[in-house]
């Protein structure tokens, strides 16, 4: 089966104005929604960045898979490195770290091997958790994934959601959240007040929902001497510390003495990373996610090499739509090692999904394997329209959280460690 035709279809969709380490969400975020089309008339689906470089790196490529055999990853992924060459410049999208020409590659890849493992499973008529070894669980579980956020974007009404500033704030939406969803674990992403602040959030947290695991992660906002002095505080609180400081060795500094695990999408986000964090033991949990490790296969390579290392594995997310969630389900379900609640904004964006409703549901905080061929969900073309129009009209080509804050609070500046 031969690859006859791909289309790509930017996207934007509303975002609430999340707070964190470099800025505030802006009204629009964007995603590039992939079809990938064969001469047998199966499509398959796949959902990535819709940053503006990105885009164009996926337009570059998209035309060199044409005639490539569905089931030839190896050469599909060959033709991206190839048609990316040596200049693939700096495949940046939010709070993801350094990246490397390999990682770029591997950005742009994942978006077209899902698609393709999407067209593998409509062939045999299994879901793709059953290509990448079968589901070892029925549902995935997801946290809470609270921010602190403004009631409502400037000179628009205030959202569903409502502010939260304080830790008031922060324990009502987390109250909202698990009561909609039912989750288990609580994650607060930090690095936007003081440390003290975003401790006593914590505590909050704790006092409100006494048997929640919950996490931190302030984004590389602190030194490793703060990073270290919130770690003391917070022993016994948190079952992980997220990405506290800067780079391998500013990691590896503050895990010699954290009580806790420390957690990371930040530091270690490309295979060439993983030799240097597990020579200084500067990360016990790394935080895998699709869409910039090169897809699902290559993701399962990173639980072994995880497993290999006793290092644990949890899920990263940006501001997605429903295939990438049910790509991150399956790949989770069929990852055994898996052994952290998968992060997940889809809560902030339901109100836009681009997949037929009906597959993707949240039981008890955790989303139940599609069961129908591939990725089990289907495109629905009125929503596609809808945001791709919102794409033309909403002026957004590049994600920019620190330019969005700025033009609210023009002294703003983007530093880190920022503590
Ligand atoms: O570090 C993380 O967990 C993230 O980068 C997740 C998201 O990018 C989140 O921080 C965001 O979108 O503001
Ligand atoms: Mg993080």
């Amino acid at each position: 089966m031969k690859i006859t035709d791909i289309v790509l279809t930017p996207v934007a969709f509303r975002d609430p104005p999340l707070l964190n380490a470099t800025g505030v969400h802006e009204p629009w975020a964007l995603r590039t929604i992939v079809e990938v089309h064969t001469d047998e008339g199966l499509t398959g689906l796949g959902e990535t960045y819709g940053d503006l470089g990105h885009l164009e790196r996926l337009r570059a490529v998209a035309p060199a898979l044409s005639g490539v055999d569905v089931y030839a990853l190896n050469r599909v992924h060959a033709e991206v490195a190839a048609t990316l060459g040596g200049a693939t410049g700096a495949d940046k999208h939010g709070l993801t770290g350094q990246i490397t020409p390999e990682g770029t590659v591997n950005r742009v890849f994942s978006a077209f091997e899902v698609a393709l493992l999407d067209i593998q499973g409509k062939a045999v008529g299994r879901p793709v958790a059953d290509l990448l070894g079968g589901a070892v669980r029925d549902a995935v579980p997801y946290s809470a994934y609270l921010f602190y956020k403004w009631a409502g974007h400037p000179d628009a009404e205030p959202d569903e959601w409502g502010a939260a500033l304080d830790p008031a704030g922060v324990v009502a939406q987390a109250r909202k959240m698990i009561d909609e969803y039912g989750f288990g674990s609580i994650k607060l992403k930090g690095g936007v007040f003081p440390p003290e602040q975003e401790i006593e959030a914590i505590r909050a947290l704790r006092a409100a929902f006494p048997d929640h695991p919950l996490r931190l992660d302030p984004n590389t906002a602190w030194t490793p001497r703060t990073s270290l002095e919130v770690a003391r505080e917070l022993d016994g609180v948190l079952e992980y510390l997220e990405d506290p400081t800067p780079d391998i060795p500013g990691m590896a500094e503050v895990a010699r003495e954290a009580p806790m695990p420390l957690a990371t999408n930040m530091c270690v986000v490309a295979f060439e990373h993983l030799a240097p964090a597990v020579a200084q033991n500067a990360v016990q949990v790394i935080l895998s996610d699709h869409h910039y490790w090169g897809g699902l296969t290559r993701s399962r390579h990173l639980a072994a090499i995880c497993d290999t290392f006793g290092i644990g594995l949890s899920m990263h997310s940006n501001s997605h739509l429903g295939i990438s969630l049910a790509a991150m389900t399956h790949l989770a379900a069929a990852t055994p090692n898996l052994n952290y609640a998968c992060d997940t904004h889809y809560p902030w964006n339901r109100a836009d999904d681009v997949v037929k409703p009906g597959v993707l549901s949240f039981v008890d905080g955790a989303v139940p394997v599609p069961a129908g061929p591939g990725l089990g969900v289907e495109l629905d073309r009125d929503v596609l329209a809808r945001l791709a129009e919102n794409y033309r009209t909403c002026g957004i080509r590049q994600r920019d959280d620190t330019g969005y804050m700025r033009t609210v609070d023009p002294s703003y500046e983007r530093k880190q460690p920022r503590w």
